[in-house]
């Protein structure tokens, strides 16, 4: 029997709505299986518990979850107790960061019974490569002055060790699907980074003769993400362009609610964390109506991470005979709750493994 132990981090918001659901469907891929099991620990660190402790996590948070073989998240923030920057920097960026988990995979594709707002929806199946340890996500910087002379300066970091790493990640994930890789620049208008961004590329890109390759502006790019998606296989993307990417990336798939992600570390030395792509949807929460289908999808890809690949397949292919079937939320044009949505996914995998 494969044991796998799991710290869970709901977080805030309709976290605490698509994690439960999540875990349902993982409990029953493990009852599917039969040869793995899964311990889950849940924290409650949150908004909440910072409004109570004065942080987001407790001081030895991460030594607790570096045990783990993974952390499964929910999303954070809760702008009404606390501001988002505190928020995001006290748990989700810090485990990013100090887990090393220096790559953030973001895919999407079009999906059986989801009404995409594209009209024309061909079948697109891309994968960002997001860029999740440095870029324009930088405390380096500051503020000085009062009033009319108050500036804020703040800085992005790339390094050619970080830019090298996204880059490589992302050639050798294109040699294992369509062998296509596009990067994301903004070598016009950066005047530092993005040429050396350029410049990485250009290097990267010759040890992978057999992958193509293109080069668009990041805003000409996000255009092509709603007219020709189909074009793209593999994008590399630096922090703030990724992030900005997959939110696109979820939109013409139908619902941001979808779009999974998964952020690795490569080194093996911290556990990897899988959190979808959406937040915590303060206007939808408590209403029963968020859509568990990226958390779910995450969960999809934390079984490929443990090299459960067969039933991860399972898993996304239940999932979109279940949206085909029109068992919705609200978000992709259904009546179902979020937990008819999860109740409909765990039977119906419970079918497509005994027959
Ligand atoms: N990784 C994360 O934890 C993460 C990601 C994005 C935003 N946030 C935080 O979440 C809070 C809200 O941010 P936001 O409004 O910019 O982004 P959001 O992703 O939470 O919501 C954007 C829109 O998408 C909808 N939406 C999101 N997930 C959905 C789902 N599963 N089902 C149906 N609809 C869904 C929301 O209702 C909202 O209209 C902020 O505090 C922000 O900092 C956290
Ligand atoms: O900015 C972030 O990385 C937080 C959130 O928007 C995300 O995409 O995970
Ligand atoms: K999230
Ligand atoms: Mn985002």
């Amino acid at each position: 029997m494969k044991k796998y132990e799991i710290a869970v981090i709901p977080g805030d918001g309709i976290g605490k709505e698509v994690v439960p659901v999540s875990l349902k469907v993982l409990e029953t891929v493990a009852e599917v299986h039969g040869g793995l099991k899964f311990e889950f620990q849940s924290f409650p660190w949150s908004s909440e518990y910072y409004i109570e402790h004065g942080k987001m996590m407790p001081e030895d948070g991460l030594k607790t979850l570096k045990n783990f073989e993974s952390i499964f998240l929910g999303a954070i923030g809760n702008p009404a107790l606390v501001p988002d920057h505190i928020s995001l920097w006290g748990l989700l960026i810090k485990i990013r960061r100090e887990f090393e988990q220096s790559i953030n995979i973001r895919p999407a594709k079009y999906f059986k019974g989801l009404k995409s707002p594209l009209v024309n929806p061909n079948d697109f199946d891309l994968i960002v490569v997001r860029e999740n340890s440095e870029g324009e996500y930088s405390e380096v910087g500051g503020r000085i002055h009062k009033g009319e002379d108050e500036l804020a300066i703040q800085n992005a970091v790339f390094t050619k060790k970080g830019t090298e790493r996204a880059m490589r990640y992302a050639f050798e994930l294109a040699k294992k699907r369509r062998g296509h890789v596009t990067s994301a620049t903004k070598s016009n208008g950066i005047f530092h980074s993005m040429p050396f961004w350029d410049e990485v590329f250009n290097v990267v890109k010759k040890e992978y003769q057999d992958v193509q390759t293109a080069s668009y502006h990041i805003d000409a790019l996000a255009a092509f993400f709603v007219t020709r998606p189909q074009i793209f296989d593999v994008i590399v993307a630096s922090n703030l362009f990724g992030d900005i990417l997959t939110d696109i990336g979820g939109a013409i798939m139908g619902s941001i609610g979808i779009a999974p992600a998964a952020n690795i570390n490569l080194n093996g030395k911290y556990p990897s964390m899988f959190e979808p792509v959406h937040g915590s949807a303060p206007d939808i929460v408590g209403k029963g109506i968020a859509n568990p289908i990226g958390q779910i999808w995450t969960a999809k890809m934390m079984l490929d991470h443990f090299g459960e690949e067969e039933l991860g397949k399972k898993l996304l292919d239940v999932i979109e005979d279940v949206t085909n079937d029109g068992i919705k939320t609200p978000d992709i044009g259904g009546t179902s709750s979020t937990e008819e949505v999860g109740d409909e996914i765990c039977r119906r995998l419970k079918k497509a493994v005994s027959v």
